[in-house]
């Protein structure tokens, strides 16, 4: 009724004004001190204190009854789950307990329908689909029921387990994924050791079903076995020039090295040895169906050759894909060097950590220009970064492609190449080589801009697509995915 009465005194003040002779700030003003208005104001600042009361208490819910007190001790709590299908999947799927003949929800895919509607959870149990019971139905049947709006009646799992999944980058080495039982034979839910997964770079792709390394290993174990021997591996001579390149082999690691290990032993090879290879046979029959991948990219090189020319060119070139970290990153790093006694570590350095994760958590190739003292920084398990180091060209195509270039000076003035800068940077370049190459993953030289931007996207490509060499210490035991 207030209301009412508010709109029935807007009506009559209108036709009130139209009737004066009045200026358009006079009328602006008269409104403004009508009563309807004022009472206008009133209601809507009621109804927003109260919205915002709402909202701060998260006082969402219905008040519901209270539980009467007569319940039976084992009376089971059920949830009513109404989730409207359309053409989407569920996203969810279930399995059947074999001896009881009740029906569960075996896995909740994460960002599908279920999973968004928080109310459905892995172990609820199902007891009616649309009002029919599904008790003793074969999984398949009870799919086969679940179509358009869906009325789940559902006893909650009464202990869910906290959410500890881990969730890791990897390629997957297969250029397709395919059942393990072989080629030809579907993927069958519920069938296999499946584990969730989804294609990057990507914001809104839905999550998947994939095999799981543990099953695909298996398989492959298998397989193994049932095939003649094959000599396939060897160790890679120690070799003291490159002392400090110690990594192994990431592709298979786990099997290869348990074979190198085997062959080093009976052949006596030196305990020393460093790296493990596997040939093609090997690397086919035998590799991880899954490796994490580096992704974070830091790019390293001499000031002034061009490494955040190219940094900002490849970001330029797939934004989708590749990404930058707040400059904080650099400072931090520099500081964390420079301080010595750790001073900024903690502070600085936690900061810069979380900028570069957020990157690689938006499942986004991290793109960074380290110094090159802070290698060691992000060249950690943790982090898996791939090392690119920028080098010049000789001077004189130094000299020629720079010539309408400018470099930034440390007083923050643009000044063209001269020729004492370019012989700095060969300086730079030559000092930096000796003391850091044992680090680089990739070397490339910046000659042709357009060249090495090319060149660049390829480098970082081929480091997602092909086994690499790690340092050892990366390698931790294998989890499933
Ligand atoms: N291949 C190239 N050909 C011509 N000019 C280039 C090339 N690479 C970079 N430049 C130019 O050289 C200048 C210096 O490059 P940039 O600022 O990327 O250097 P930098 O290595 O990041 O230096 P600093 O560490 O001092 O910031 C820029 O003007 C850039 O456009």
């Amino acid at each position: 009724p207030g209301l009412r009465q508010i709109l029935s005194d807007v009506v009559e003040e209108a036709k009130h004004s139209i009737n004066k002779e009045i200026s358009g700030a006079e009328l602006l003003n008269s409104l403004l001190n009508t009563p309807w208005l004022k009472s206008l104001l009133k209601v809507s600042l009621g109804a927003l204190t109260s919205a915002h009361d709402t909202v701060a208490q998260k006082d969402y819910d219905p008040v519901l009854p209270p539980i009467p007190d007569n319940l039976a001790d084992d009376e089971e709590a059920m949830r009513l789950v109404c989730l409207v299908k359309n053409k989407q999947q569920l996203g969810a799927t279930i399995k059947r307990n074999g001896i009881t003949g009740e029906i569960f929800v075996a896995r909740v895919i994460h960002g599908g329908l279920a999973d968004r509607s928080g109310l459905l959870h892995a172990g609820d149990r199902i007891t009616e689909v649309n009002g029919y019971s599904v008790y003793g139905l074969e999984p398949e049947q009870v799919t086969a029921r679940s179509q358009g709006t869906l009325m789940f009646n559902v006893v909650p799992i009464t202990d869910r387990p906290v959410n500890n999944q881990m969730i890791v980058t990897v390629c997957a080495c297969h250029g397709r994924l395919q059942s393990p039982a072989g080629p030809g034979h579907p993927l069958r839910r519920g069938r296999y050791g499946l584990q969730q997964a989804k294609k990057l770079p990507s914001t809104s792709a839905c999550v998947g079903l994939t095999p799981s390394t543990n099953l695909l290993r298996r398989k492959q174990k298998e397989f193994w076995w049932s095939q003649p021997h094959q000599p396939h591996t060897y160790i890679k001579p120690y070799d003291s020039q490159c002392e400090a390149v110690i990594g192994i082999y990431l592709t298979g690691f786990r099997r290869s090295l348990r074979l190198c290990q085997r062959q080093s032993l009976s052949t006596g090879s030196s305990q020393h040895s460093c790296h493990t290879r596997c040939s093609g046979s090997c690397y086919s029959a035998l590799n991880n169906p899954y490796e994490e991948v580096h992704r974070l990219v830091a790019l390293v090189g001499p000031s002034g050759v061009g490494v955040n020319e190219l940094r900002r060119r490849l970001i330029e070139i797939n934004p989708v894909t590749f990404q930058g970290a707040v400059p904080r990153f650099c400072v931090a790093f520099v500081l964390n060097q420079v301080s010595g006694n750790g001073e900024y570590k903690g502070h600085f350095y936690g900061t810069s950590l979380d900028a570069v994760k957020d990157v690689l958590n938006s499942g986004k190739i991290c793109v960074i220009k380290v110094e090159p003292h802070a290698i060691q920084s992000v060249r950690t398990h943790e982090l898996k970064s791939y090392i690119i180091y920028v080098k010049p060209p000789t001077a004189e195509r130094m000299k020629e492609t720079r010539k309408d270039a400018q470099i930034t000076t440390n007083y923050y003035v643009n000044i063209p190449f001269k020729v004492s800068t370019l012989m700095e940077i060969e300086e730079a370049a030559r000092k930096m080589e000796s003391h850091y190459c044992q680090f680089f993953d990739y070397v490339m030289v910046n000659d042709r801009l357009q060249d090495s931007c090319v060149q660049l996207l390829r480098a970082v490509r081929r480091a997602q697509d092909e086994p690499q060499w790690v340092p050892a210490n990366w390698i931790r035991p294998t989890e499933e995915f």
